[in-house]
């Protein structure tokens, strides 16, 4: 709603540390802003100062607000900003995510801003927020089927009793126990779908980056299960400049991938990344570069660096056997602009629900690799929803653009 129509409200915003998620409580952030509206963007020093350079007409409506996480000794120095972390250490940023509970109460306390727009994490903010008369909203920047809690591991593997709609779209028996595994056996006591669970029952709208032509089911459902206003924002697709990483030396970095790319045939290239969450076992790792090798396809690979687990060694001589078909890119990828690359014919993805926008976008042929949290449904999905039509690839480009109007 523009301002112009009513007055000009002011809202916190206060994602998860993930890029996954900081990139679209971002832009969702620019569309309030550009309506008229004041934004306070909350996060981390370090992630705040990664974060894509804001347009100009929007760099007074969006204060970029930073609060220092907690140090915690089993955490390396730069856990948010980099998140090469895995397991029990997921469970100890949590716990540093839930120490800034304190410094974000005194922000809302100073500023009072007139709604929170919140994300799964911070099960104790919708309490803190109500107590001090501010309106609540969660945005849920992943699948709309990502949200449906359950009890035990054996209802994951099946729709919820509560779906009534024709739908394959449930976890894998592994995927439920990492589930599980995640909560009880982390430090906080919490699991992802407890947290999920206190923001949804604390909000007084949900927002989700979804829209009803990709698939309606489960928005409904999300209306019907929750009894709160579900308000579907689109796919929400990014645009390439708004979406580069600050200060990792991009123009440099995209200028040797984009030398090599434009070595590479037309559509010859399968991109191949895990979002800024997951880290695989050393030997999910090795069977992944196995796999690529004896693909013989020309392939660029985002690997994650993992710090604090067992070394990721790639098997023996793999570089050399590969080298010139493939590159093993080590840190930060300019993700969005390798996927608008001619030469990137396809997407081996985790199924970060980010990811498979954007490899939606550019209507590349994803290889679905799922690991944790919601990605087993997210690549369900797609498959249910993108295999059905005969060009697929067209449909999948005019959905996601469908979605937010572009
Ligand atoms: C939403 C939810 O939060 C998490 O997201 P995560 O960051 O892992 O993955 P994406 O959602 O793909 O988000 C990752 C984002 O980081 C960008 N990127 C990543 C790596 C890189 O080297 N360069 C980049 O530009 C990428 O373009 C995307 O925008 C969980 O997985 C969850 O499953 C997912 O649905």
């Amino acid at each position: 709603m523009a301002a112009e129509d009513h007055q000009s409200v002011h809202l916190a915003v206060f994602p998860w540390l993930a890029f996954g998620h900081i990139i679209p409580y971002l832009e969702l952030s620019k569309h309030i802003a550009q309506k008229g509206h004041r934004i306070s963007f909350i996060s981390t020093p370090r992630n705040i100062d990664r974060l894509p350079k804001l347009p100009p007409h929007l760099s007074s409506s969006i204060a970029l607000v930073k609060i220092p996480l907690p140090t915690i000794a089993e955490l390396p120095e730069n856990a948010e900003a980099t998140m090469d972390i895995h397991g029990a250490q997921m469970d100890h940023l949590k716990t540093a995510f839930d120490g800034l509970e304190a410094g974000l109460t005194r922000i809302l306390e100073d500023s009072r801003p007139d709604w929170i727009l919140y994300d799964f994490a911070a099960h104790w903010l919708p309490p803190v927020a109500a107590g001090l008369g501010i309106s609540r909203a969660f945005f849920l920047n992943i699948n709309a089927c990502g949200s449906n809690d359950r009890t035990k591991p054996e209802d994951f593997t099946v729709p919820p009793k509560w779906v009534k709609f024709e739908t394959k779209v449930a976890y894998r028996r592994y995927e439920a126990d990492w589930i599980f595994g995640a909560g009880p056996g982390n430090k906080t006591g919490f699991s992802d779908f407890y947290r999920l669970g206190k923001v949804i029952v604390g909000c007084e709208a949900i927002l989700a980056r979804h829209c009803y032509e990709f698939e309606p089911a489960w928005l409904t459902l999300l209306e019907e299960i929750h009894h709160r206003p579900v308000i579907p924002l689109g796919l929400m697709p990014p645009k390439v400049q708004d979406h580069t990483i600050t200060n990792d030396g991009n123009h440099e970095i995209w200028t040797s991938i984009k030398n090599w790319l434009d070595s590479q045939n037309k559509g010859s290239v399968v991109y191949v990344a895990l979002g800024s969450e997951v880290t695989p076992t050393p030997d999910q790792f090795v069977e992944l570069a196995y796999g690529l090798e004896l693909s013989g396809v020309p392939f660029f690979w985002v690997l994650r660096k993992v710090s604090g687990s067992d070394p990721m060694e790639l098997p023996s001589g793999f570089e050399e056997r590969v080298s010139g078909r493939g590159i093993v890119w080590r840190s930060w990828a300019p993700q969005l602009e390798i996927l608008s690359h001619e030469s990137v014919g396809g997407f081996l993805t985790h199924c970060g629900w980010s990811s498979i926008v954007e490899g939606l976008m550019f209507g590349h042929p994803l290889i679905t690799l799922p690991f944790l949290v919601d990605q087993g449904l997210n690549s369900r999905v797609v498959v249910e929803k993108t295999t059905r039509s005969r060009n697929s690839k067209k449909r999948a480009r005019r959905i996601v653009h469908k979605g937010l109007g572009y």
